[in-house]
């Protein structure tokens, strides 16, 4: 090999930060069809007089305005803000399943949002589901079977009792997140989006999980999680994004957007 950059070359180059998700002035809007009630009702029917302008029974919802960022390989973003701030909304435009209105979103591989896109089904066992999810995330048979076993321990599905066999409909929502969080930690992600998994385990089910998205940080992946529970922000993401009303308000280092949020809500 030819003569490589030295040390002391690597100390004072600043560390190459290499982007993984980039939105660019997002806006995403939903439309819901036949919002309206009271079809055939008098005062029905006085609103379509006087919205006739308007495309007949759509509705819309800008759920998310204008919203830029760029994220970098190795950080874990936190997403916080109130019920409805289009937190689910914004990763889920993020892994590509709703359409960006105005603007746009970049990423460098395909994003995995977990929660949302596992494909999961509630009629087979969970030992089907663990196949199932591993394959539809691209892993080869052989790479499930490796990782099987590693899977069902780390979901803590069979420490009372056997219900890996059992079909996943006769799981607690607890013990069905727990599965889903495992299967979707078996790989390693470029992007790993995650909506409130860990709300739902046990303490040591949590700590467990926090533990493994440090390990995939370090992989050289990005972690967004949304969660409600600012400890569990606190503990695993160096960096927040603050959501409310579809704007982003606030953007930086965890401490500093948390003590803001926790004013703004009062607590
Ligand atoms: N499928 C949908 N169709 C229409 N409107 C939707 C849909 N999903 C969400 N919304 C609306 O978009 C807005 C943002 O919702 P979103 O679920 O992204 O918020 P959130 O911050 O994740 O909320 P929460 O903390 O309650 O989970 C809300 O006003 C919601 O009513």
């Amino acid at each position: 090999m030819a003569d490589q950059p030295q040390e002391q070359d690597a100390a004072e180059v600043p560390e190459q930060r290499i982007p993984t998700v980039i939105a660019d002035e997002l806006h995403i809007v939903y439309r819901v069809n036949g919002a309206k009630t009271g079809k055939g009702s008098a005062t029905a029917a006085l609103s379509r007089i006087l919205r006739r302008g308007e495309q007949r029974g759509v509705r819309t919802v800008h759920a998310v305005k204008g919203v830029s960022f760029v994220a970098y390989r190795g950080e874990a973003i936190g997403l916080i803000g109130s019920n409805g701030s289009g937190k689910s909304t914004l990763l889920r435009a993020i892994a590509g399943l709703l359409p960006a209105e105005k603007g746009r979103v970049y990423t460098d591989g395909q994003p995995s949002l977990l929660g949302v896109n596992a494909a999961l089904m509630n009629d087979l066992t969970g030992e089907r589901n663990v196949i199932l999810g591993g394959l539809a995330m691209g892993m080869s048979r052989e790479q499930i079977k490796a990782r099987y076993q590693e899977i069902v321990d780390f979901s803590g599905i069979n420490e009372k009792g056997d219900f890996i066999t059992l079909p996943m409909r006769t799981y607690s929502s607890g013990m069905a997140a727990r599965l889903r969080f495992s299967i979707a930690a078996a790989k390693d992600h470029d992007v790993l989006m995650i909506d409130e998994a860990l709300a739902t385990g046990d303490r040591r089910f949590q700590q467990r999980s926090e533990e493994r998205i440090r390990e995939l940080r370090e992989e050289a992946g990005t972690v967004f999680l949304v969660s409600h529970n600012n400890t569990s922000i606190r503990d695993t993401c160096d960096r927040v994004l603050w959501l409310e009303r579809g704007e982003l308000r606030m953007d930086g280092p965890t401490e500093e957007v948390l003590k803001e949020y926790e004013k703004f809500t009062g607590k």
